[in-house]
């Protein structure tokens, strides 16, 4: 095993590492296995993959398995057009009602309980599901949590009599902080065996990153075409975004894993193991 199984959103969100893996060529000497956030959980979770973006929660589930990678993650300051909901009634009026989770994600599921508990002081009744807008997600539900390309494209595509919550928006009002969605973890067993292949993988995702962002206008016309937006709003979409993970974004994650925990979603806050790789 001299290649390093990675993981690899495949929505926009990772379009400038995306592009850096392929046409900055750093793919090369990773064995790359892309999906949607919940697959990726699962298979990090289950030995699957030795390095992968995560759900933000699941770090918190996990933290005797997983090590956290140096300032890496999907992050935002507020509204980011990606983290929606879209209702047939106000949040307020969501107490008791059933609400569908997109069943891609898993921090954003806490993310929802947190806001409305918190911030509207309502429960629904939660259900996950597969359903997208079009093939009826509302007919059974009062309103419906999206994430990633599902989400960009019911916020760029509204629909009359139904409200639209940015949870991004929604989650700065409550707290006034940035929300961390997802960060790149390492299997501990991984690290400590291959901490070579770790620092390979990691290098290679920094650069990809850093790759993708400066041709970032580049990325956005070729791939456009298969994303729900314009090449111009593909990239004001990943100006909302932040890949780092500073001293306030470490923060800001404490603080959403301080408020699962109260709400009990995840056993208690961990602190933050990171991997021994060199910046
Ligand atoms: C900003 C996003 O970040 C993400 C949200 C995730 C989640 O809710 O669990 C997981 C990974 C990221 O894709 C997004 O998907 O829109």
């Amino acid at each position: 095993m001299d290649k390093p199984r990675l993981g690899h959103i495949n929505f926009i969100n990772c379009l400038p590492l995306d592009w850096g893996l392929t046409e900055g060529g750093l793919g090369a000497g990773l064995e790359i296995r892309p999906a949607v956030p919940a697959t990726l959980n699962s298979l990090m979770v289950s030995g699957e993959l030795d390095v992968s973006p995560v759900s933000s929660i699941v770090y918190a589930q996990n933290p005797d398995k997983l090590l956290i990678l140096p300032n890496l993650s999907i992050s935002a300051p507020g509204a980011l057009q990606s983290i929606v909901v879209v209702a047939k009634r106000p949040l307020a009026d969501l107490g008791g009602r059933p609400v569908a989770l997109t069943a891609k994600s898993a921090t954003s599921h806490g993310l929802l309980k947190i806001i409305l508990g918190k911030a509207y002081g309502v429960e629904p009744e939660y259900s996950v599901s597969s359903l997208s807008l079009a093939d009826g997600v509302l007919d059974g539900a009062d309103a419906a949590l999206f994430i990633g390309d599902d989400a960009l494209f019911a916020y760029h595509n509204r629909r009359s009599g139904l409200l639209y919550y940015d949870l991004g928006d929604e989650w700065r009002k409550l707290t006034g902080g940035a929300m961390v969605y997802a960060l790149w973890v390492a299997d501990r067993g991984f690290a400590a065996r291959r901490p070579d292949l770790l620092q390979l993988a990691y290098d290679k995702v920094r650069d990809g990153f850093r790759y993708g962002l400066t041709h970032l206008e580049a990325a956005a016309a070729a791939r456009a075409g298969a994303t729900p937006l314009t090449a111009e709003q593909v990239v004001r979409y990943i100006g909302l975004l932040d890949y780092r993970l500073d001293e306030a974004r470490r923060q800001a994650l404490t603080n959403y894993y301080r408020l699962a925990a109260d709400r009990g979603l995840i056993p208690a806050v961990p602190t933050l193991a990171f991997a021994a790789v060199k910046p």
